[in-house]
Protein backbone atom coordinates (compact mmCIF):
# COMPACT_ATOMS: atom_id res chain seq x y z
CA UNK A 1 0.00 0.00 0.00
CA UNK A 2 1.75 2.99 -1.02
CA UNK A 3 0.78 5.46 1.75
CA UNK A 4 1.87 9.61 1.99
CA UNK A 5 2.58 11.01 5.26
CA UNK A 6 2.12 14.85 5.38
CA UNK A 7 3.13 17.70 7.45
CA UNK A 8 4.36 20.76 8.46
CA UNK A 9 4.43 22.36 12.04
CA UNK A 10 6.76 21.82 14.85
CA UNK A 11 3.67 19.62 16.97
CA UNK A 12 2.40 17.99 14.13
CA UNK A 13 6.14 16.18 13.26
CA UNK A 14 6.48 15.41 17.03
CA UNK A 15 3.50 13.68 16.47
CA UNK A 16 3.59 12.41 13.15
CA UNK A 17 7.66 11.08 14.03
CA UNK A 18 6.09 7.71 15.49
CA UNK A 19 4.11 7.18 12.73
CA UNK A 20 6.40 7.63 10.13
CA UNK A 21 8.80 5.30 12.29
CA UNK A 22 6.51 3.10 12.24
CA UNK A 23 5.32 2.62 8.37
CA UNK A 24 8.47 3.17 7.23
CA UNK A 25 9.75 -0.25 9.68
CA UNK A 26 6.70 -2.44 7.62
CA UNK A 27 7.36 -3.58 4.94
CA UNK A 28 3.57 -3.97 3.94
CA UNK A 29 3.77 -0.15 2.98
CA UNK A 30 5.33 1.92 0.62
CA UNK A 31 5.92 5.30 2.94
CA UNK A 32 6.72 9.16 1.20
CA UNK A 33 7.21 11.45 3.72
CA UNK A 34 6.45 15.08 2.45
CA UNK A 35 6.84 17.86 4.63
CA UNK A 36 5.07 21.65 4.01
CA UNK A 37 8.09 23.46 5.66
CA UNK A 38 5.06 25.80 7.39
CA UNK A 39 7.68 25.86 10.57
CA UNK A 40 10.70 25.56 9.02
CA UNK A 41 13.50 25.54 11.47
CA UNK A 42 11.16 24.08 14.12
CA UNK A 43 10.30 21.51 11.82
CA UNK A 44 14.08 20.43 11.29
CA UNK A 45 15.22 20.18 14.92
CA UNK A 46 12.31 17.58 15.35
CA UNK A 47 13.16 15.55 12.24
CA UNK A 48 16.83 15.25 12.93
CA UNK A 49 15.72 14.36 16.84
CA UNK A 50 13.84 11.20 15.08
CA UNK A 51 16.28 10.75 12.61
CA UNK A 52 13.76 11.17 9.89
CA UNK A 53 14.68 12.18 6.42
CA UNK A 54 11.77 13.29 4.40
CA UNK A 55 10.78 12.39 0.90
CA UNK A 56 9.59 15.80 -0.47
CA UNK A 57 10.17 18.82 0.53
CA UNK A 58 7.61 22.08 -0.35
CA UNK A 59 9.44 23.96 1.42
CA UNK A 60 6.52 26.95 1.58
CA UNK A 61 7.34 29.07 4.27
CA UNK A 62 7.52 32.60 3.25
CA UNK A 63 7.55 35.80 5.14
CA UNK A 64 4.66 36.89 6.71
CA UNK A 65 2.70 34.49 4.91
CA UNK A 66 -0.93 34.42 5.28
CA UNK A 67 -3.21 31.45 6.15
CA UNK A 68 -4.63 31.37 1.97
CA UNK A 69 -0.71 31.69 1.46
CA UNK A 70 -0.43 28.76 3.27
CA UNK A 71 -3.23 27.01 1.84
CA UNK A 72 -2.86 27.42 -1.83
CA UNK A 73 0.64 26.67 -1.70
CA UNK A 74 -0.29 23.66 -0.10
CA UNK A 75 -2.69 23.00 -2.43
CA UNK A 76 -0.52 23.65 -5.75
CA UNK A 77 2.39 21.30 -4.41
CA UNK A 78 0.35 18.50 -4.02
CA UNK A 79 -1.89 18.11 -6.66
CA UNK A 80 0.92 17.19 -8.95
CA UNK A 81 2.09 14.99 -6.87
CA UNK A 82 -0.80 13.20 -5.77
CA UNK A 83 -1.44 13.45 -9.49
CA UNK A 84 1.69 11.63 -11.01
CA UNK A 85 1.98 9.29 -7.84
CA UNK A 86 -1.40 8.07 -7.21
CA UNK A 87 -1.08 7.34 -3.31
CA UNK A 88 -3.43 4.45 -1.93
CA UNK A 89 -3.88 6.67 1.26
CA UNK A 90 -2.66 10.38 2.29
CA UNK A 91 -2.15 10.07 6.24
CA UNK A 92 -2.49 14.26 7.77
CA UNK A 93 -2.07 15.36 11.37
CA UNK A 94 -4.37 17.65 13.83
CA UNK A 95 -5.98 20.67 12.91
CA UNK A 96 -3.07 23.11 10.83
CA UNK A 97 -3.79 24.72 7.89
CA UNK A 98 -1.51 22.68 6.04
CA UNK A 99 -3.18 19.74 7.28
CA UNK A 100 -6.38 21.09 6.15
CA UNK A 101 -5.10 22.02 2.73
CA UNK A 102 -2.97 18.66 2.89
CA UNK A 103 -6.18 16.50 2.90
CA UNK A 104 -8.42 19.31 0.19
CA UNK A 105 -5.31 18.37 -2.06
CA UNK A 106 -6.42 14.48 -1.78
CA UNK A 107 -9.91 14.64 -1.99
CA UNK A 108 -9.66 16.12 -4.86
CA UNK A 109 -7.67 13.97 -6.24
CA UNK A 110 -9.90 11.14 -5.40
CA UNK A 111 -7.25 9.96 -2.89
CA UNK A 112 -8.98 8.65 0.60
CA UNK A 113 -7.52 10.59 3.64
CA UNK A 114 -6.23 9.09 7.07
CA UNK A 115 -6.86 11.67 10.04
CA UNK A 116 -4.40 11.59 12.98
CA UNK A 117 -5.41 12.91 16.17
CA UNK A 118 -9.31 13.14 15.12
CA UNK A 119 -12.41 14.38 17.18
CA UNK A 120 -11.33 16.64 18.69
CA UNK A 121 -13.36 19.90 19.10
CA UNK A 122 -14.67 22.87 21.57
CA UNK A 123 -17.49 23.55 19.80
CA UNK A 124 -16.65 26.96 18.91
CA UNK A 125 -16.03 27.78 15.28
CA UNK A 126 -13.56 30.69 16.41
CA UNK A 127 -11.79 28.98 19.38
CA UNK A 128 -9.39 28.09 18.28
CA UNK A 129 -9.19 29.90 15.25
CA UNK A 130 -8.76 28.47 12.51
CA UNK A 131 -7.63 25.37 13.61
CA UNK A 132 -11.23 24.18 15.32
CA UNK A 133 -12.91 24.69 11.34
CA UNK A 134 -9.52 22.93 9.93
CA UNK A 135 -10.33 19.87 12.33
CA UNK A 136 -13.95 19.91 11.38
CA UNK A 137 -13.26 20.28 7.46
CA UNK A 138 -10.52 17.42 7.71
CA UNK A 139 -12.80 14.80 8.91
CA UNK A 140 -16.06 15.40 7.26
CA UNK A 141 -12.96 13.92 4.35
CA UNK A 142 -11.54 11.32 6.55
CA UNK A 143 -12.00 7.55 5.86
CA UNK A 144 -9.77 6.16 8.72
CA UNK A 145 -9.99 8.67 11.53
CA UNK A 146 -7.96 8.27 14.43
CA UNK A 147 -9.25 9.12 17.50
CA UNK A 148 -6.84 10.17 20.47
CA UNK A 149 -9.66 8.88 23.13
CA UNK A 150 -13.38 7.60 23.13
CA UNK A 151 -14.53 11.33 24.00
CA UNK A 152 -13.29 12.48 20.55
CA UNK A 153 -14.52 8.94 18.88
CA UNK A 154 -18.24 10.04 20.22
CA UNK A 155 -18.05 13.50 19.29
CA UNK A 156 -16.79 11.89 15.27
CA UNK A 157 -20.48 9.56 15.85
CA UNK A 158 -22.56 12.62 16.94
CA UNK A 159 -21.70 14.53 13.68
CA UNK A 160 -22.32 11.24 12.07
CA UNK A 161 -19.18 9.71 10.97
CA UNK A 162 -19.14 6.23 10.15
CA UNK A 163 -18.21 3.84 13.19
CA UNK A 164 -16.35 1.92 11.34
CA UNK A 165 -14.06 4.55 10.15
CA UNK A 166 -13.30 5.39 13.47
CA UNK A 167 -10.30 4.08 15.45
CA UNK A 168 -9.57 4.88 19.13
CA UNK A 169 -5.72 4.42 19.45
CA UNK A 170 -4.43 6.76 22.23
CA UNK A 171 -2.40 10.06 20.93
CA UNK A 172 0.67 9.28 19.11
CA UNK A 173 2.66 12.29 21.12
CA UNK A 174 2.45 9.83 24.08
CA UNK A 175 4.62 7.39 21.51
CA UNK A 176 7.12 10.57 20.62
CA UNK A 177 7.23 11.84 24.73
CA UNK A 178 7.95 8.13 26.61
CA UNK A 179 10.45 7.41 23.41
CA UNK A 180 12.42 10.93 24.29
CA UNK A 181 12.05 10.66 27.88
CA UNK A 182 13.31 7.07 28.02
CA UNK A 183 16.64 8.02 26.13
CA UNK A 184 16.74 11.01 29.22
CA UNK A 185 16.08 8.66 32.22
CA UNK A 186 18.78 6.27 30.46
CA UNK A 187 21.57 9.23 31.31
CA UNK A 188 24.60 9.06 28.70
CA UNK A 189 26.10 11.98 27.27
CA UNK A 190 22.99 13.85 26.59
CA UNK A 191 21.31 13.88 29.76
CA UNK A 192 24.70 15.00 31.07
CA UNK A 193 24.60 17.88 27.92
CA UNK A 194 21.28 18.71 28.96
CA UNK A 195 22.27 19.12 32.67
CA UNK A 196 24.73 21.61 31.83
CA UNK A 197 22.69 23.31 29.43
CA UNK A 198 20.14 24.20 31.99
CA UNK A 199 22.86 24.59 34.63
CA UNK A 200 21.30 28.09 35.61
CA UNK A 201 18.65 26.68 36.92
CA UNK A 202 18.43 26.76 40.73
CA UNK A 203 17.91 22.94 42.35
CA UNK A 204 16.53 24.76 45.23
CA UNK A 205 13.53 26.43 43.82
CA UNK A 206 10.50 25.22 42.18
CA UNK A 207 10.43 25.40 38.72
CA UNK A 208 8.21 26.49 36.47
CA UNK A 209 7.76 25.79 32.60
CA UNK A 210 5.68 28.27 30.51
CA UNK A 211 4.72 28.46 27.12
CA UNK A 212 2.43 30.88 25.25
CA UNK A 213 1.37 31.37 21.87
CA UNK A 214 -2.34 30.92 20.69
CA UNK A 215 -3.87 33.75 18.93
CA UNK A 216 -6.71 33.63 20.67
CA UNK A 217 -4.67 35.20 23.68
CA UNK A 218 -2.47 37.78 21.44
CA UNK A 219 -5.60 40.87 23.18
CA UNK A 220 -4.36 41.36 26.07
CA UNK A 221 -4.08 37.38 27.27
CA UNK A 222 -0.57 37.28 26.93
CA UNK A 223 0.15 40.55 28.92
CA UNK A 224 -2.40 39.14 31.85
CA UNK A 225 -0.18 35.53 31.68
CA UNK A 226 3.07 37.60 32.23
CA UNK A 227 1.70 39.85 35.02
CA UNK A 228 0.55 36.62 36.81
CA UNK A 229 4.26 35.71 36.09
CA UNK A 230 5.88 38.48 37.73
CA UNK A 231 3.57 38.31 41.13
CA UNK A 232 4.71 34.42 41.28
CA UNK A 233 8.37 35.11 40.86
CA UNK A 234 8.13 37.74 43.14
CA UNK A 235 7.47 34.81 46.37
CA UNK A 236 11.20 33.74 45.96
CA UNK A 237 10.62 29.83 46.33
CA UNK A 238 10.33 29.36 42.45
CA UNK A 239 11.82 29.85 39.31
CA UNK A 240 10.15 30.03 35.66
CA UNK A 241 11.49 29.30 32.34
CA UNK A 242 9.96 30.46 29.35
CA UNK A 243 10.65 29.75 26.36
CA UNK A 244 9.37 32.39 24.02
CA UNK A 245 7.18 31.31 20.68
CA UNK A 246 8.92 33.23 17.56
CA UNK A 247 5.79 35.26 16.73
CA UNK A 248 6.36 38.69 17.25
CA UNK A 249 3.09 39.29 19.13
CA UNK A 250 4.30 36.92 21.65
CA UNK A 251 8.24 38.08 22.04
CA UNK A 252 6.39 42.04 22.49
CA UNK A 253 4.45 40.49 25.27
CA UNK A 254 6.92 38.77 26.81
CA UNK A 255 9.89 40.88 26.62
CA UNK A 256 7.86 43.65 27.65
CA UNK A 257 6.73 42.56 31.51
CA UNK A 258 9.23 40.12 32.17
CA UNK A 259 12.34 41.21 30.62
CA UNK A 260 13.84 42.43 34.07
CA UNK A 261 12.14 40.05 36.57
CA UNK A 262 14.83 38.02 38.29
CA UNK A 263 13.82 34.30 38.72
CA UNK A 264 12.11 34.53 35.35
CA UNK A 265 14.40 33.09 32.20
CA UNK A 266 13.06 34.09 28.97
CA UNK A 267 14.64 31.54 26.46
CA UNK A 268 14.57 30.87 22.73
CA UNK A 269 12.30 28.35 21.89
CA UNK A 270 13.62 24.37 22.51
CA UNK A 271 14.15 21.80 20.68
CA UNK A 272 11.83 18.98 21.41
CA UNK A 273 14.81 17.07 23.50
CA UNK A 274 15.32 20.04 26.01
CA UNK A 275 11.46 20.73 26.72
CA UNK A 276 10.97 17.10 27.10
CA UNK A 277 13.89 17.79 29.87
CA UNK A 278 12.67 20.67 31.27
CA UNK A 279 8.99 19.59 31.47
CA UNK A 280 10.28 16.39 33.11
CA UNK A 281 11.90 19.01 35.80
CA UNK A 282 9.12 20.99 36.51
CA UNK A 283 6.73 21.50 39.03
CA UNK A 284 3.92 22.48 37.18
CA UNK A 285 3.69 24.06 33.92
CA UNK A 286 1.44 26.59 32.59
CA UNK A 287 0.46 26.91 28.42
CA UNK A 288 -1.98 27.64 26.05
CA UNK A 289 -0.68 24.63 24.13
CA UNK A 290 -2.53 21.85 23.17
CA UNK A 291 0.67 19.35 23.25
CA UNK A 292 1.07 20.00 26.10
CA UNK A 293 -1.93 19.09 28.01
CA UNK A 294 -1.28 16.22 26.87
CA UNK A 295 2.50 15.70 27.74
CA UNK A 296 2.72 17.04 30.71
CA UNK A 297 0.12 14.86 32.85
CA UNK A 298 2.48 11.51 31.28
CA UNK A 299 5.05 12.82 33.19
CA UNK A 300 2.99 13.84 36.16
CA UNK A 301 3.28 17.19 35.94
CA UNK A 302 -0.05 19.23 36.40
CA UNK A 303 -0.73 22.04 33.83
CA UNK A 304 -2.67 25.18 34.21
CA UNK A 305 -4.13 25.81 31.15
CA UNK A 306 -4.40 29.74 30.03
CA UNK A 307 -7.22 28.98 27.71
CA UNK A 308 -11.31 29.57 28.19
CA UNK A 309 -11.52 26.35 26.46
CA UNK A 310 -10.22 23.23 25.51
CA UNK A 311 -10.81 20.63 22.62
CA UNK A 312 -9.10 18.11 25.50
CA UNK A 313 -11.72 17.80 27.91
CA UNK A 314 -10.49 14.64 29.06
CA UNK A 315 -7.59 16.14 30.79
CA UNK A 316 -9.68 18.69 32.76
CA UNK A 317 -11.84 15.73 33.89
CA UNK A 318 -9.27 13.80 34.66
CA UNK A 319 -8.16 16.52 36.87
CA UNK A 320 -4.76 16.96 35.81
CA UNK A 321 -5.22 20.25 33.95
CA UNK A 322 -7.19 22.93 34.68
CA UNK A 323 -8.27 26.08 32.82
CA UNK A 324 -7.30 28.98 34.66
CA UNK A 325 -7.77 31.55 31.31
CA UNK A 326 -5.45 34.61 31.79
CA UNK A 327 -7.06 36.22 34.79
CA UNK A 328 -4.22 37.80 37.05
CA UNK A 329 -5.39 36.17 40.18
CA UNK A 330 -7.07 33.21 39.17
CA UNK A 331 -3.49 32.10 37.59
CA UNK A 332 -1.64 33.10 40.88
CA UNK A 333 -3.75 31.39 43.36
CA UNK A 334 -4.36 28.38 41.16
CA UNK A 335 0.03 28.29 41.41
CA UNK A 336 -0.15 28.86 44.53
CA UNK A 337 -2.46 26.49 45.32
CA UNK A 338 0.08 23.67 43.79
CA UNK A 339 3.27 24.87 45.30
CA UNK A 340 1.85 25.31 49.03
CA UNK A 341 -0.72 22.38 49.24
CA UNK A 342 1.39 19.53 49.16
CA UNK A 343 -1.18 17.35 49.42
CA UNK A 344 -3.33 19.05 46.40
CA UNK A 345 -0.19 18.46 44.91
CA UNK A 346 0.41 14.83 45.40
CA UNK A 347 -2.93 14.25 44.44
CA UNK A 348 -2.96 15.60 41.06
CA UNK A 349 0.19 14.53 39.93
CA UNK A 350 -0.64 10.75 40.51
CA UNK A 351 -3.38 11.04 38.35
CA UNK A 352 -3.07 8.80 34.96
CA UNK A 353 -2.96 10.34 31.91
CA UNK A 354 -6.04 9.78 29.50
CA UNK A 355 -4.07 10.42 26.02
CA UNK A 356 -3.04 6.43 26.00
CA UNK A 357 0.11 4.52 26.66
CA UNK A 358 2.72 5.01 23.36
CA UNK A 359 0.71 2.60 21.64
CA UNK A 360 -1.01 4.56 19.05
CA UNK A 361 1.36 4.38 15.65
CA UNK A 362 1.16 0.94 15.86
CA UNK A 363 -2.38 0.85 16.03
CA UNK A 364 -2.59 3.03 13.44
CA UNK A 365 -0.76 0.93 11.41
CA UNK A 366 -2.55 -2.08 12.22
CA UNK A 367 -5.90 0.15 11.33
CA UNK A 368 -4.29 0.58 7.84
CA UNK A 369 -3.39 -3.08 7.35
CA UNK A 370 -6.62 -4.59 7.73
CA UNK A 371 -8.10 -1.92 5.52
CA UNK A 372 -5.82 -3.20 2.59
C1 LIG B 1 -4.70 24.30 20.71
C2 LIG B 1 -4.42 23.75 19.37
O1 LIG B 1 -5.16 23.93 18.46
N1 LIG B 1 -3.26 23.11 19.25
C3 LIG B 1 -2.86 22.42 18.04
C4 LIG B 1 -1.42 22.76 17.69
O2 LIG B 1 -0.53 22.36 18.68
P1 LIG B 1 0.13 22.94 19.98
O3 LIG B 1 -0.70 24.02 20.60
O4 LIG B 1 0.43 21.75 20.81
O5 LIG B 1 1.47 23.55 19.44
P2 LIG B 1 2.80 24.00 20.18
O6 LIG B 1 3.50 24.90 19.23
O7 LIG B 1 2.50 24.44 21.59
O8 LIG B 1 3.66 22.67 20.23
C5 LIG B 1 3.61 21.81 21.25
C6 LIG B 1 4.69 20.78 21.09
O9 LIG B 1 5.95 21.42 20.99
C7 LIG B 1 6.80 21.04 22.06
N2 LIG B 1 7.60 22.22 22.41
C8 LIG B 1 7.04 23.32 23.00
C9 LIG B 1 7.81 24.42 23.32
C10 LIG B 1 9.20 24.40 23.00
O10 LIG B 1 9.97 25.37 23.26
N3 LIG B 1 9.71 23.31 22.39
C11 LIG B 1 8.95 22.21 22.08
O11 LIG B 1 9.46 21.23 21.53
C12 LIG B 1 5.87 20.51 23.12
O12 LIG B 1 6.48 19.54 23.92
C13 LIG B 1 4.71 19.92 22.31
O13 LIG B 1 4.98 18.60 21.89
O14 LIG B 1 -1.09 22.00 16.53
C14 LIG B 1 -1.11 20.60 16.75
C15 LIG B 1 -0.64 19.90 15.48
O15 LIG B 1 -1.59 19.92 14.49
C16 LIG B 1 -2.47 20.10 17.16
O16 LIG B 1 -2.32 18.77 17.59
C17 LIG B 1 -2.98 20.94 18.31
O17 LIG B 1 -4.35 20.59 18.55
Amino acid sequence: MKIFIVFGTRPEAIKMAPVVKAFRADPAFQTTVCVTGQHRSMLDQVLSLFDITPDIDLDIMKAQQTLTDVTVGTMTGLRDIFAADRPDAVLVHGDTTSAMAAAMAAFYEQVPVGHVEAGLRTGDLYAPWPEEMNRRVIDLMGRWLFAPTKQAAKALMNEGADPDHIFVTGNTVIDALLTVVGDIHAGGARKAELDAQFDFLDPEKKLIVVTGHRRENFDGGLERMCEALVRIARRGDTEIVYPVHLNANVQRAANAVLSDTEAVHLIEPQDYLPFVYLMDRAHLVISDSGGIQEEAPSLGKPVLVTRDVTERPEAIEAGTCRLVGTDIDRIVSETETLIDDQGEYARVSAIRNPFGDGTAAAQIVKAMKNAQ
